[in-house]
């Protein structure tokens, strides 16, 4: 099993500033672990601190048990991919792969071996004695991965390595990186600000703003219980409305607001009459038309402001009483109703989809 990693209170400061604030985790040995968060939220720094190009100004970084303080990054055990590959463009395919390796002195049969299994591995067999101005985005991709992994890390850091790649590629980049990654075993920890890249690849998502870790947990958890106002909004799209606490009944809440009361699922300590906000995803609202009486879930009247058909989904922005503008998006699955802009509808939802969050640390 691959080495594990430590944060234990890393706090990196230049100057007054801290780029990093107080990060406390632990990433297991084989996990894919990624860090999701806006530009400038410190991300680069955190993976820097990890390689050892820096150490933070305070705290520890532990590799594998071992605190690596004072250990540059050739000394530890973890290999690094940049957003520009850096390959060398005179070098053969193979001979790129196989570079760090000529670097500590390994035979050169030893190393076309190496390679060849490399080629197999991100699955370019019998490619290696290509030029690298012959491969495509991709391939060049994954060349830089199989030159990251022939020095064998325990720890392969991958700083937004699928940013220059077009859309297409990306998604399928995603599946290739996650199975080499599976098939190494190799802890894999990745920064990058596209939530579908980290939600779609990772065993969990660390989501970080202005330096601070907001919620550490699997994809699905990050998507469903956010855990601050910050993950709801980031992570996905997300409908916010403001209000007090009305209510507490148990794990939910009523959220007194502009529309009137509102249900959800309570996501945090709430006290009665403390501002609140409710989330409820684009998707988990409906539409009903405005004469139907208000059920026990959630009953938003709204006027539909534009609307938006996209084959599989119909797009819908619908502004509520107090100027609140709604999205929703309408699964093209059982046929769509015909909305037109100035309709007078219901927008609907389930309380168990809707979740009450502090609203102090909204903004
Ligand atoms: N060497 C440095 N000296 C001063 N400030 C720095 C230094 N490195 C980073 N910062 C600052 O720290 C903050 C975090 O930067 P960092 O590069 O870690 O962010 P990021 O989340 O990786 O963003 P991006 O996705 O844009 O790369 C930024 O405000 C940046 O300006």
């Amino acid at each position: 099993m691959s080495q594990g990693v430590e944060l234990r209170g890393v706090t990196m400061r230049f100057g007054d500033f801290a780029a990093v604030k107080g990060v406390e985790l632990d990433i297991e040995g084989g996990e894919f672990f990624s860090f999701l968060g806006p530009s400038g939220c410190g991300k680069t720094t955190l993976l820097r601190l990890i390689a050892g190009f820096n150490d933070p100004t305070e705290g520890q970084v532990l590799i594998g048990g071992k605190d690596m303080r004072g250990i540059g990054p050739n000394g530890r055990p973890t290999a690094m991919i940049f957003q520009n590959l850096a390959l060398f463009p005179l070098m053969k395919v193979w001979e790129n792969i196989a570079f760090g390796l000529e670097v500590r002195g390994v035979s050169k049969a030893e190393r076309r071996k190496r390679a060849e299994a490399l080629l197999e591995l991100i699955a370019l067999p019998g490619q290696g004695d290509k030029q690298v101005s012959e491969l495509s985005g991709g391939q060049k991709q994954r060349v830089a991965i199989a030159r990251a992994l022939a020095v064998e890390p325990q720890v392969l850091l991958l700083d937004e390595p699928l940013s220059a790649l077009d859309l297409k590629l990306r998604q399928h980049m995603r599946q290739e990186l996650r199975e080499i990654q599976r098939r190494t075993g190799v802890t894999f920890i990745y920064i990058t600000h596209d939530q579908g890249e980290a939600l779609t690849m990772s065993d969990r998502v660390g989501v970080m703003s202005a330096g601070r870790l907001q919620q550490v947990a699997d994809p699905q958890t990050i998507y469903e219980q956010p855990a601050t106002p910050f993950v709801a909004g980031f992570v996905g799209e997300n409908n916010r409305l403001l209000g007090r606490i009305g209510r507490v009944e148990g794990g939910a809440a009523v959220l007194d607001s502009a529309i009137g009361p509102l249900r959800g699922r309570l996501g945090g300590d709430l006290a009665v009459g403390a501002p609140a906000a409710l989330f409820v995803r684009p998707e988990r609202l409906g539409v009903q038309p405005a004469s139907g009486t208000p059920g026990q879930g959630g009953h938003i009247p709204a006027t539909i402001v534009s609307r938006a058909y996209e084959g599989a989904f119909l797009h819908l922005t619908a502004e509520a009483a107090g100027g609140t503008v709604l999205t929703v998006h309408l699964a093209n699955s059982a046929g769509l109703p015909d909305l037109q802009p100035g309709a007078a509808v219901a927008l609907i939802y389930r309380p168990e989809d809707a979740i009450i969050l502090p609203a102090e640390a909204a903004a």
